[in-house]
Order: C-alpha cells, then structure tokens, then sequence
C-alpha cells in the first residue's frame, strides 16, 4: 500500500458545444461530434460520406442559427452551467482535490484538461461524465477518449469511471427540489423528455436479441443495466413516485432524433398528440440533461411551445435543468467520495 495521502483530481465532463454560433464553428463542432463512430455506428466511408458531405453541409447553417438564438453574454448555458459546477464542486471537496472539466466534443478539450492534470501528479483520477443513464454516444464516448490519452502516459495512476447514476438519491431529490416551483395540478400532462438515440444503439447492449423483448419499460436488472431506455424509465419511475404523479398522467418520451429509426415515442409527436387531445398546459421534465443546452432551452422551450399551439395548446413549460443546483453538487460530491 501507497503510505503518501496524494490529492485527487476530478474530472467532469459534459458534451461539449461549439465555441461561438458562427457558421464555421457549428460546422466545425457538428464535424467532431458526427464523425465520432460511437455517435454515428455505420462502418467508417458510410459514416464519412453521411456526415460530411450531407448532414455537417446542410445541418450547420441551420444549426447556427438555433445556436446564435441560444447564446448569451457569458457565452453557452451547457459551458457557464458546467464551469460553476466544476467551481462548487472544487469548494464542497476542497484542498485535497482539484476539479476539472472538460467537453467531450471542442472546449475544453479532454486532451488539454488531462495534459494539464497530468502536472498536478494526482494519486488517483475520477472520471465523470455529466450525463445520469449511460449511452455509448455520450458517457461511453466521454470514457474512451479519456482512456485514449490516459494510456499513453507513463506514469497511470488509479483511475475510477463512473459510468451511470440515473437512481442516485441527491439526483432525484435535487430534480424533486426543481419540481416544487410548479404545482403539478395545473397541468392538463407531464413529460418526461429524455435525448433520443438510435434503437441500434440500444439494442447493442445486449448479447444476444433486442431491447424491445425485454422488459425496460418495466425494471432495470443485470441484463439491461446499462440500456438507455431501461435506466430513462427507471429515472422516471422514481421521480412519478416522488412526485406522486399517476401513470396516466406522464408520458415518457425521446427528442431530438436524426431519423425515424430512433427511440419512440418522439416528443415532438406527443406534444403534437396531447394538443389534439385538448391539453392546454404541459410541464415538461428532461432528466438526461444535467445543463440546460440547445435541447432543452430551444427544442423543449420554443419549438415544442410552436407545435403545442398550433395545435390548440397554450403553454408547454420546461422544468429548468440541474445546472448548479446545490443537491446537484452534493450528488456529485457524494460520487466522487463514494
Ligand atoms: C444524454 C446525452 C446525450 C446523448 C445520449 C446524445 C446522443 C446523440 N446526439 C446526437 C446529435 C446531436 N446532439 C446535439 C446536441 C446535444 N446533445 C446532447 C446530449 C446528448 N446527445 C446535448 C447536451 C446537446 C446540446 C449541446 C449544446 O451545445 O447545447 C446536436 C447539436 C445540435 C443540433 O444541431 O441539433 C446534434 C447534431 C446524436 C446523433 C446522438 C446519438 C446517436
Ligand atoms: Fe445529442
Ligand atoms: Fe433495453
């Protein structure tokens, strides 16, 4: 055993967004994420030619756009949300740890926080990534590239990935906290919006079969652990009993798909559908998103809000994200003590 105390560094990670909305950084950022062959799984001419020849030239105008609507003076909510993060953090654990974040995808990159945590010679590294139910395209993605620079150092030290905390105590109570500004009541529905993914994703965490013979809706257990969908529901599931909201009255749901072979039912669809229904108000939650970021403040706020009345809803209201909710930072806290 290692007699010398030794400090430990932290390391948050969240997805990452482009560094200005200009068109050429948004291309730039879409460039990075899409070609990552944990995000976009098609063999490597299928994926190169997809990404940068049809979706990067097509999605980046667009994009920039959403983005520059999205920008503030102090730059993108998922960056300045994750800094004060990172700064709590550092208070609530102190001297003998040191807290860093980097984003997966542009600045700060994993490589640059690492070259620089390298100097600090920590004792021991803890990796986590800023994202409650594992995916292969976010927290797997984060994992690998920090395993790609951390294997070529020449001194390794203990290194700890925290892969999921989709049921953590201080999560659900801190999204149970944010849930108190509104009294459910006054909502005709309640969604539950998590980051979709392609089915195929899914349904490769198992050996053998699919995720829809399963039973993901229902319970989490060795086998489908770290299915996405399985650990959604299981985070819904907990935060409906919490907040003692009946079946009939949630939804769950996934956005922000890149085609229709993607996790159902689509959010977008479901606002569509409960409008029709006669909803009037919708309280929207998104428990995959630890920040607020394009997806919730722009898909969730404004362009589901579109789709709601012109449909004859009135007002779909988002349930702010964790940001740097204090119950946020203690789960945190909590994990990396853990
Ligand atoms: C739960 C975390 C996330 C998973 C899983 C995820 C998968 C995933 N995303 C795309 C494509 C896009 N996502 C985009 C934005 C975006 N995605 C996440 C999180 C997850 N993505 C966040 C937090 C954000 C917002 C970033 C910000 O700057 O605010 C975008 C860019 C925006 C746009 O052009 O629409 C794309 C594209 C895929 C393909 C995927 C899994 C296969
Ligand atoms: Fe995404
Ligand atoms: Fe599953």
């Amino acid at each position: 055993m290692n007699s010398v105390k030794g400090k430990t560094g932290v390391l948050l990670v969240n997805l990452g967004t482009p560094d200005s909305p200009s068109v050429s950084h948004v291309r730039s950022y879409l460039s990075q994420f899409l070609n990552d062959p944990r995000v976009i799984d098609i063999p490597w001419l299928a994926r190169k030619m997809l990404v940068n020849l049809i979706i990067v030239p097509f999605r980046a105008p667009k994009s920039a756009k959403i983005y520059k609507q999205l920008w503030t003076e102090d730059g993108s909510p998922l960056i300045f949300h994750s800094n004060k993060v990172k700064e709590l953090l550092q208070h609530e654990l102190g001297s003998e740890y040191g807290v860093h974040l980097a984003m997966r995808y542009k600045n700060p990159s994993i490589p640059d926080v690492l070259t620089e945590m390298q100097k600090e010679n920590y004792k021991k590294i803890v990796v986590l990534p800023m994202f409650p139910q594992y995916a292969s395209a976010s927290t797997g993605s984060a994992i690998q590239e920090v395993m790609d620079v951390i294997r070529k150092w020449w001194v390794i030290p203990e290194v700890r990935f925290i892969s999921q905390y989709y049921d953590h105590p201080k999560f659900i109570d801190a999204i149970i906290d944010r849930a108190s500004k509104y009294n459910l009541k006054d909502y005709d529905h309640i969604l539950f919006s998590y980051h979709g993914l392609p089915v195929r994703q899914v349904d490769k965490v198992y050996d053998n079969g699919l995720c829809e013979d399963r039973d993901c809706e229902e319970t989490v257990t060795d086998e489908n652990q770290y299915c996405y969908k399985a650990t959604c529901f299981a985070t819904t599931r907990i935060l409906a009993e919490r907040l003692g909201i009946e079946e009939k009255d949630y939804t769950v749901c996934f956005q922000s798909r890149l085609d229709k072979n993607w996790l159902e039912p689509f959010s977008d669809k479901v606002v569509e559908e409960k409008a029709k229904e006669g909803a009037k108000k919708l309280l929207v939650f998104s428990p995959a998103f630890t920040a607020d970021c394009l997806e919730t403040i722009i898909e969730i706020g404004d362009e589901y809000q579109e789709i709601f009345e012109e449909n004859g809803g009135e007002k779909v209201q988002l349930v702010e994200s964790l940001n740097d909710h204090p119950l946020w930072v203690e789960c945190l806290k909590e994990i990396v003590l853990g």
